[in-house]
């Protein structure tokens, strides 16, 4: 069955009550783009948890998707009216019918993290059968190895694993990090993680890998220190978490801090230098890892 796609010009003040008035009023989905993604105007925009993103892009592009018999125009002018706005530009064209599961899946390519380290999606042929092949499958949990904050840890990793380290992984998401530790040869490996649905994906996903890591909430962690900590999480929870992490690396153990936004690292790496002796900063597409050894 084909949908009708509406692709509408909104002014950044009303673009997003204007994509609820047209999901109230029947549309299947509006999503809000920046209309200037792709070109160098491009504007990446980050939210953290506890700091509400109340900025959209300068130019906004509404996509709304309607059945194929709706009547769009109709549609578009009610929520107009709703948003007491006049009607916005739009262009109208079809979506058709697709195997919906190829498309995703042509879009997810094995990751090479190093020369000995792959990320490879289920369905694909792995391209160095004799290489560390992580199997993973881009899942609701955050974490297939594409993002840069995650590529930053799996690379200490690759780097820094030699055998039997005893590694906890706070904020496991998809189990990536922790899996790839027991993978490179990390001994007792743990992952904690506050959503239950990423607790439960790292599960399934060590048991595709033939893993067994230990995964809970963090009601589950018991006192206990490890030679590698690693937590890919964002700069609020981060600041907030310190002394729990500390208290959690062995001393002369290693803590790995990533999701740090490049402008957040200095005052990120003055926090944990409380406990740890912090080594320089390593960037990835505007994103930082931090590590530090604990004193
Ligand atoms: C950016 S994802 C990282 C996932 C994976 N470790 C990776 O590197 O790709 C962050 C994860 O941390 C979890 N998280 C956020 N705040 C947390 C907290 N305070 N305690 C434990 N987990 C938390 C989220 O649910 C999410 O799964």
């Amino acid at each position: 069955m084909p949908w009708q796609q509406a692709t509408i010009q909104a002014d950044s003040a009303i673009a997003e009550k204007l994509a609820d008035a047209l999901m109230d009023i029947g549309a299947l989905s509006a999503t809000i783009e920046d209309a200037l993604a792709g070109t160098a105007e491009e504007q990446p925009i980050f939210g953290e948890p506890g700091e509400p993103v109340d900025q959209l892009w300068s130019h906004s592009l509404i996509n709304a998707l309607f059945t194929e018999d709706a009547d769009v125009a109709l549609l578009i002018t009610a929520a107009a009216n709703d948003c007491r706005i006049a009607v916005p530009q739009y262009q109208l064209g079809r979506v058709e019918e697709q195997d919906w599961v190829r498309l995703t899946q042509s879009q997810f390519d094995p990751i090479r993290i190093s020369d000995r380290l792959w990320i490879t999606p289920t369905w694909h042929v792995s391209p160095d059968p004799s290489a560390i092949n992580l199997q993973l499958d881009p899942g609701l949990a955050f974490g297939t190895g594409s993002h840069p904050t995650t590529r930053l840890c799996l690379q200490w990793l690759d780097g820094n694993i030699q055998g039997g380290e005893t590694v906890l992984d706070y904020g496991c998401g998809s189990g990536i990090l922790a899996i790839a530790a027991m993978k490179l040869g990390a001994g007792a490996t743990r992952g904690i993680d506050i959503d239950a649905q990423a607790v439960r994906a790292s599960i399934d996903n060590a048991a595709q890998n033939g893993v067994s890591g230990d995964f809970g909430l963090p009601y589950s962690l018991q006192p206990g220190e490890y030679d590698v900590v690693l937590a890919n999480i964002l700069a609020n929870p981060l600041r907030m978490l310190g002394e729990l992490l500390a208290s959690h690396v062995k001393t002369g153990g290693k803590i790995v801090l990533s999701g740090i936004l490049a402008e957040q690292a200095d005052e990120l790496s003055a926090i944990y230098a409380q406990w740890f002796d912090m080594e320089p900063a390593v960037f990835d597409e505007g994103w930082t890892r931090l590590t530090g050894r604990k004193r």
